[in-house]
């Protein structure tokens, strides 16, 4: 079975973040990711990992803003990447560069650069504008993060959950990165968003996964966001096209487990819902 990792920005929220990991850990996970770490110094981060066994696998750039307190005020105000947003190349290359000294820290191989949104009813003028500014940011930042030993990930995100999101495809994704040809930039594969905006999912994991171009995956019900075993994708099927073409592949990432628990009362909502994982890995 894959390796599967907790995104702590949506599983064990009944807990506070800190506390977050010691869950996981006693879940049986082994790794985990989260949006950002920011907001907390990142000592106490890397003690937590320790203190738990765990690998941190994956975290953001900030969604936009210059410092914590501005990554966090973006966030709030709907920010959602600088990466393709005209304007804020400054936002981004600083937000790369946070994220590189965190990664540091916390020994994290990845880091995900979220594209950001276009201008409301965007032209094809804006649109070309927001391709390149993409493409140079992405450019730069696989540059800044190969120096440092680590990956840039882009991810796919279907526009119902942010409307005006840059980057909805996969092909789109693989293009940006072909075209780059950065070996440290690739594709973060979200199962849940490529379900609602393209489907096809298993096909696409045997047509992507052996281009050496998909760093991480990730995963959620289809289409409620909740576990994995609540909707519309067949999961236990999933997994094992993902670790037949893996072993092929000699593919050796996580999937990221990031979804709404609805199962179970608080405080044991998350790991009430873990039936799953418990079927997955048995
Ligand atoms: O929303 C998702 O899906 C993510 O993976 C988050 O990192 C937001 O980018
Ligand atoms: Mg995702």
């Amino acid at each position: 079975m894959p390796r599967f990792a907790a995104n702590l920005s949506m599983l064990y929220t009944e807990l506070p973040f800190l506390d977050r990991f010691e869950a996981a850990a006693r879940d049986g996970f082994q790794g985990v990711e989260f949006l950002f770490p920011y907001a907390f110094a990142p000592e106490d981060i890397a003690a937590r990992l320790r203190g738990n066994g765990l690998q941190q696998v994956l975290f953001n750039a900030p969604p936009g803003g210059s410092d914590a307190a501005g990554f966090e005020a973006a966030w709030a105000a709907g920010q959602r990447g600088t990466a393709a947003v005209v304007g804020a190349e400054a936002d981004f290359r600083t937000g790369v560069q946070w994220a590189l000294r965190y990664a540091d820290a916390l020994d994290c191989p990845r880091i995900h650069c979220m594209a950001g949104l276009l201008p409301e009813a965007a032209s094809a003028d804006q649109i070309s504008a927001a391709s390149s500014v993409y493409e140079s940011n992405l450019r730069w930042a696989a540059a800044q993060a190969a120096a440092a030993g680590r990956e840039i990930l882009i991810e796919p995100i279907n526009p119902r959950d942010i409307p005006r999101f840059f980057l909805n495809r996969q092909d789109d994704a693989h293009a940006i990165v072909q075209k780059i040809g950065a070996p440290n930039l690739k594709v973060q594969f979200d199962l849940y968003h490529c379900q609602i905006v393209e489907g096809d999912v298993a096909t696409k994991i045997r047509h992507y996964l052996p281009t050496g171009r998909v760093g991480h995956f990730q995963i959620a019900g289809v289409p409620e966001r909740h576990e994995p075993d609540v909707g519309e994708l067949n999961y236990p099927y999933l997994f094992n096209v993902i670790d037949e073409v893996a072993a092929a592949c000699a593919w050796q990432g996580w999937v990221g487990c990031e979804y709404r628990p609805q199962r179970g009362a608080v405080p044991a909502g998350t790991s009430d819902g873990l039936g799953w994982l418990r079927h997955a890995t048995a």
